[in-house]
């Protein structure tokens, strides 16, 4: 039995489906991890396939390629005299059943294989509609030492990993397809410490990098000592794969060496603002769009969205486009221009006026007799979804839509207007959080940003109130309750869902509260036609929070 393990970590950015391109990085990571020395290679969970994969491993054709890339991994490590092994997690059938598993894969053969226990079925995770949940597992023999791996949501509650240390598990190597949300990197190392005071045990933590459709997997893998001490931690939001040893001490426990790296986690804005980066950046080039294309108005949320997609894409693959109504101001002009410059994207202007004549022209017989309102409003919205897309079309360029989620519970958006568009980076955050981003942007340049150093949204942007400029002098806060107090009952009712009640005792007076819970209610059916957007907060619109559009359960309810 061996008293020393060369482990070594592959945080990768897999693509979900990509089935030949993820076995060419798991076999890229291992020829790395083999020049650094590794004993044996801990991959995050599902690398395979790319987490999640959803309903693609209900087709059988999905499961036999992975069956041939597992085989081609075994061909290929095979060859290397004295590489290390694998603990590689694939989508697996066992007798006809499929699991969530990790397979011990050594000088080329499977030789063990242990399936999740605990399959997360809650926010966005559905992982019952496609594994069935494994027995509880045992551990792995490795070298001599008994190793136990449970399978991400297998270590947020103690009785696998007691389960594990009670069967002689010495050591913890644990995958994870954890995705981000703010605060959750503390949240993910208490809940490891956690399960290293249970059992006294190391415990290594293994988590995807990269964007999946809403999802990002920020990365940030890391491993405990027995003593719950820091050992090893790698970056987040960047692949990486690094060896650390550990040493069996004459008391029976693993440690790490102290000199492995140990690189500070970002938190707060800086870890919400790089997660916005990397989301829309692998949204992008996962789908093979050129860039993106963005209706810039001059105001927050446009500014905000252009900077994201300057530091995730360069401002060579931004365009931005200034489309401006009789309503837009000359500051708005000013503004839109200004930031384009100092992102360096430059910005191109096309007038929506001839289209707003031709179409109250061609509506004229239609609308005879009534009064101009909302209709033309949206029209103009409409008439920029337009020409938005017609870029799109022509150039190939994504069209970023830039709402909020504070618009986005509210329903203070224009169907086939400004929510027009293929991905949306603000989609969960908060108009305050929009206000903070754009400060914190500011004052900071992100790790790994291809956008320029330093100040980059006008302070003019930031500090104007927000208008929608369909007509003419139009404040949001002619419709909306300002924007601190609409977000704080928003919070309430998505993230706390608090009742009516609850909320108005938190100091909201009772019709605003009211008022809101009922748009809030009726824009379902706006959301259900948004695009995807990057998910931050523990409860994002669409498969994190489901509500049905068609809903009689009203505000009269407290
Ligand atoms: N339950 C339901 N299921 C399916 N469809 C439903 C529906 N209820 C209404 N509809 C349809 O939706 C239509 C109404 O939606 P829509 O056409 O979008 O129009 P609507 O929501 O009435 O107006 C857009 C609102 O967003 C504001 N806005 C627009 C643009 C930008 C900004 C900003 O500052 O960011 C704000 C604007 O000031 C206005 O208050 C109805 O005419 C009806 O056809
Ligand atoms: N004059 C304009 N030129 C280009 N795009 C525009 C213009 N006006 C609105 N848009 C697009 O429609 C989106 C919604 O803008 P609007 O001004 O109505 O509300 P907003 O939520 O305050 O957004 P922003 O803060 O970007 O202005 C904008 O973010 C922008 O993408
Ligand atoms: N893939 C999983 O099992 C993830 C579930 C876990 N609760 C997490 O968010 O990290």
């Amino acid at each position: 039995m061996t008293n020393m393990l060369a482990i070594a970590i592959a945080q990768l950015n897999p693509i979900v489906g990509d089935v030949t391109g993820n076995r060419d990085k798991v076999v890229a990571a291992w020829e790395t991890a083999a020049d650094q020395g590794a004993d044996i290679v801990l991959y995050s969970e599902l690398v395979l396939s790319g987490y999640p994969p959803e309903d693609l491993v209900m087709k059988p054709a999905f499961m036999r390629h992975l069956r041939d890339a597992v085989d081609a991994i075994c061909a290929h490590t095979a060859k290397r005299d004295n590489g290390p092994a694998l603990l590689l997690t694939t989508p697996w059938d066992i007798d006809g059943t499929r699991f969530n598993a990790v397979l011990l894969i050594e000088r080329g053969k499977i030789v063990d294989v242990r399936a999740k226990q605990d399959l997360p079925n809650y926010g966005v995770f559905d992982e019952k509609r496609v594994f069935a949940a494994g027995p509880m597992p045992e551990p792995i023999s490795f070298k001599g030492v008994k190793i136990g791996v449970p399978i991400c949501e297998d270590v947020w509650t103690p009785n696998v990993v007691a389960h594990l240390a009670k069967a002689g598990a010495e050591i913890f190597l644990v995958p994870n397809g954890s995705p981000f949300e703010a605060d959750k990197g503390g949240l993910r190392r208490q809940l490891i410490a956690d399960r290293v005071g249970e059992t006294g045990a190391p415990m290594i933590y293994c988590n995807e990098v990269g964007g999946q459709d809403e999802l990002v997997f920020d990365g940030g893998s890391f491993g405990l000592n027995g003593d719950g001490s820091l050992g090893v931690a790698l970056p987040c939001f960047a692949e990486g794969v690094v060896t650390s040893n550990w040493v069996k001490g004459d008391d029976g426990t693993w440690a790490c060496a102290s000199d492995a790296p140990k690189v500070a986690h970002p938190t707060g804005l800086d870890a919400i603002y790089q997660t916005l980066v990397l989301g829309l950046r692998d949204y992008v080039n996962k789908n093979g769009f050129p860039g993106v294309v963005i209706g810039m108005s001059g105001g927050i949320d446009s500014a905000l969205s252009a900077a994201v997609a300057v530091d995730a894409l360069g401002p060579d693959r931004v365009r931005l486009v200034m489309m401006p109504s009789p309503y837009t101001s000359a500051d708005s002009l000013e503004d839109a221009e200004l930031c384009a410059n100092m992102l360096r994207t430059g910005i191109e202007s096309i007038n929506i006026g001839p289209a707003m004549g031709a179409f109250d022209q061609m509506l004229a017989p239609a609308f005879e007799g009534r009064e101009p309102d909302i209709a033309e409003e949206n029209i103009q919205a409409r008439s920029r979804g337009m020409i938005l897309m017609a870029i799109s079309n022509k150039f190939g360029h994504m069209v970023l839509t830039t709402g909020n989620k504070s618009e986005m519970s509210v329903g203070y958006a224009t169907l086939y207007g400004d929510m027009c568009g293929g991905y949306s980076v603000l989609k969960d955050l908060y108009k305050t959080t929009v206000f903070d981003l754009c400060h914190w942007r500011n004052e900071n340049t992100p790790a790994g940003a291809m956008g320029p150093d330093g100040m980059v949204i006008p302070e003019r942007i930031i500090t104007k109130p927000p208008s929608a400029e369909l007509r003419p002098d139009q404040k949001d806060e002619d419709s909306l309750p300002p924007y601190d107090v609409l977000d704080d009952i928003l919070h309430q009712m998505i993230e706390g869902e608090r009742s009516v009640r609850d909320i108005v005792d938190s100091g909201h007076d009772e019709a605003t509260v009211r008022r809101v819970w009922r748009l809030l209610d009726r824009a379902e059916y706006k959301r259900r036609q948004a695009p995807p957007g990057v998910k931050i907060t523990p409860r994002a619109f669409g498969r994190d929070r489901r509500y049905p559009i068609t809903n009689g359960f009203t505000n009269l309810v407290t």
